[in-house]
């Protein structure tokens, strides 16, 4: 098993966040987590990402305690993570968003590229990535000209560059248009094809269930069901508690 969660809880500012949290995901294997707002989804990316600590329980990674683990020493284990939003990164270009994922010295001196050799080999991998998502073609356009789902896809291409061992994807669909759902989807597609293991949140409950092997249903920071997509979807629990249906 590539990562496991082993009955975690979180508290921040002295409130329980999640409680109980168990589950494992295999090498290869998509997990899709699904729950509404505040149920804890992208707690679990931060607890996986070392962003937050627990307070109980283990994270383990490869079989290993993953606990000492720091934030900016996750990317060195292979993990990369998409974000919610590149707003901030908006002035970058496709290629300049990916490639600084990679650049291991500094914020500051990665975006002097003072280090042209470690820039140049950064810029080649994250060449490589793009054209995996076929996205060469926006290489060296800005984010700010491209649409919500080309932008979405850059930042996939970025946690696919850096996560060779896991990717995490924080809301791939979050501001993308119906129409342009397909191509996120596409995506993750290859990714899953290229054999990556994958850890999926989204707010789209269909988009989760239609591009992941394994389902997990929270809500108010615990698991409430995890196992096949739609037998998770179909459960008695999730349909009452999530999506406020009543069981049958
Ligand atoms: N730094 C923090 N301090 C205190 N509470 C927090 C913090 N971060 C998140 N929370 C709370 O933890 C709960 C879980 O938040 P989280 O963002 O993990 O949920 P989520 O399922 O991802 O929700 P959403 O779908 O809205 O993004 C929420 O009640 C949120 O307000």
């Amino acid at each position: 098993m590539l990562l496991q969660l082993k009955e975690v809880d979180v508290e921040l500012g002295g409130v329980s966040i999640l409680r109980d949290i168990s589950f494992g995901v295999d090498q290869g294997e998509t997990l899709g987590i699904v729950g509404p707002n505040g149920a804890g989804k992208t707690t679990i990316l931060n607890v996986i990402s070392a962003v937050v600590p627990t307070v109980a329980g283990e994270v383990r990674f490869r079989g290993e305690p993953f606990g000492g683990v720091t934030p900016h020493r996750v990317r060195d284990h292979g993990i990369g993570r998409s974000l919610q939003s590149t707003q901030y990164f908006n002035d970058l270009t496709v290629l300049n968003l990916v490639s600084l994922g990679l650049l291991k010295n500094s914020v500051w001196g990665a975006l002097r590229f003072t280090d042209h050799r470690r820039a140049d080999d950064a810029e080649s991998r994250a060449m490589a990535a793009l054209d995996l998502l076929d996205l060469g073609g926006y290489a060296h356009r800005p984010l700010k000209e491209l649409s919500s789902a080309v932008q979405k896809l850059a930042d996939m291409a970025r946690a696919l560059a850096i996560g060779t061992e896991l990717v995490l994807l924080d809301e791939p669909t979050s501001g993308v248009s119906a129409s342009e759902r397909g191509a996120i989807s596409d995506a993750l597609a290859e990714m899953r094809r290229l054999g990556r293991t994958i850890v999926l949140i989204d707010h789209d409950p269909g988009f989760v269930v239609a591009n992941c092997d394994q389902l997990m249903a929270m809500n108010f920071g615990e698991v409430l069901r995890i196992g096949a997509p739609d037998e998770v979807m179909s459960s008695a629990e999730v349909k009452r508690s999530y999506l406020g249906q009543e069981a049958d």
